[in-house]
């Protein structure tokens, strides 16, 4: 289900998700631009979702609103992105979900249990990365995580080292597990925080841009461990203000902006609302654009040296060989598939990266 917001009244309905009806910027669900009847959030239920979050709103002393009446539901054993760009208010939201900044308005459950009642029996099977954990800049990281669990009254001291060797091998720093903290590289320290997050069995791990200020070689380490992480069952909850960075990991994806979810929804159905297109450079687009409508293709446009068309499910090849078959003259052809941040938007009608 493909949700995306457009309005910014105060939403009361809410729907189980089994009611929800799927409504994207192209569909007949999809709420008037500028202000009206808008489509009621997943309100979530806890057999179902990880996280399930009502009316979260936070505004800070002076008058900032930083998270605006956030609905959210979190699919159990979802990685679900949570993006935005820099100020939409992602930290915040998971700053309030750990307990760690009160809210102004609304409610939230982890795991089931509604918080922030429940977060002491909760927090024990959430892993969390905020803002990075203080670590000893002349302890080895092994040495970093002893202390780090040590300091943790859920953590049993009797499985510590086994705990502790499992999460560095998780993150790969088995190896490096003996050198010095202040020797590691930027990806090193952020895996460290990964492992400090994974030193116990954990139904939820929250990581808070985990891909911040990693080279490409760090941002796909990061990548294929939460990967690994969910592949245990482990629901995974990342932030991140570059789409491009997370998506290729997420199975669903919400969008902030301005302390407001924008977009959401699993990322195949996203990627399934947005379609590929077939381009054939030619100088003859009226018989190549004929073809692509001869077989069954829609959307067929023509440029001035150009057709092209939606590719729906057919294999590009058919459409070379059918060029061809036709005599048509091809001076080039390209399959368009686009990227989770084209179908944003698409869907929103907004760039992506922009400033908060
Ligand atoms: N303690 C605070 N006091 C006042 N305003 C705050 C505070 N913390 C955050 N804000 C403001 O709230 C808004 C949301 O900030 P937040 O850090 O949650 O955004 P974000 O989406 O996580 O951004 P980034 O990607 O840069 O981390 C911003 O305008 C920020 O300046």
């Amino acid at each position: 289900m493909v949700t995306v917001r457009t309005d910014q009244t105060p939403r009361t309905d809410r729907t189980a998700p089994g009611e929800e009806t799927a409504r994207t910027a192209r569909g007949e669900g999809t709420a008037p631009a500028g202000g009206g009847a808008a489509p009621s959030p997943p309100a979530g239920n806890s057999a179902d979702h990880a996280i399930v979050i009502r009316g979260l709103t936070k505004r800070f002393r002076g008058g900032q609103v930083a998270v605006d009446r956030l609905d959210l539901a979190v699919p159990r054993g979802s990685v679900f992105g949570f993006l935005g760009p820099n100020g939409s208010g992602k930290t915040t939201t998971i700053r309030m979900l750990l307990g760690l900044v009160a809210p102004t308005a609304g409610d939230w459950e982890l795991l089931g249990t509604p918080m922030p009642g429940g977060i002491g029996a909760v927090l024990p099977r959430v892993g969390a990365l905020v803002e990075g954990p203080a670590f000893y800049p002349y302890l080895s990281g092994e040495a970093n995580l002893r202390r780090y669990d040590a300091a943790d009254p859920a953590a049993d001291p009797r499985t510590a080292a086994s705990r502790i060797g499992l999460a560095l091998e998780r993150v790969g720093l088995t190896a490096a597990a003996r050198k010095r903290y202040r020797a590691y590289s930027l990806g090193m320290r952020q895996r460290l925080a990964i492992a400090a997050a994974l030193l116990g069995p954990r139904e939820l791990l929250i990581l808070d841009e985990p891909t911040n200020g990693l080279d490409p070689q760090g941002t796909r380490e990061v990548r294929s461990l939460v990967a690994e992480v969910a592949s245990g069952g482990t629901t995974v909850f990342v932030s991140s203000h570059l789409l491009a960075e997370i998506e290729q990991m997420c199975t669903h994806v919400g969008v902030m902006r301005a302390g407001r979810l924008v977009a959401e929804g699993p990322v195949a159905e996203l990627r399934a609302g947005e379609e590929a297109r077939v381009r054939v450079e030619t100088p003859d687009p009226a018989a190549a654009a004929a073809v692509l409508a001869g077989l069954g293709l829609t959307e067929v446009r023509t440029g001035a040296a150009e057709a092209g068309a939606a590719l729906g499910a057919l294999p590009p090849e058919r459409v070379t060989a059918a060029l061809v078959a036709g005599g048509v003259a091809v001076r080039g052809l390209a399959v368009h598939r686009p990227s989770l941040e084209d179908v944003f938007v698409g869907l929103t009608g907004e760039g992506f990266d922009v400033d908060g």
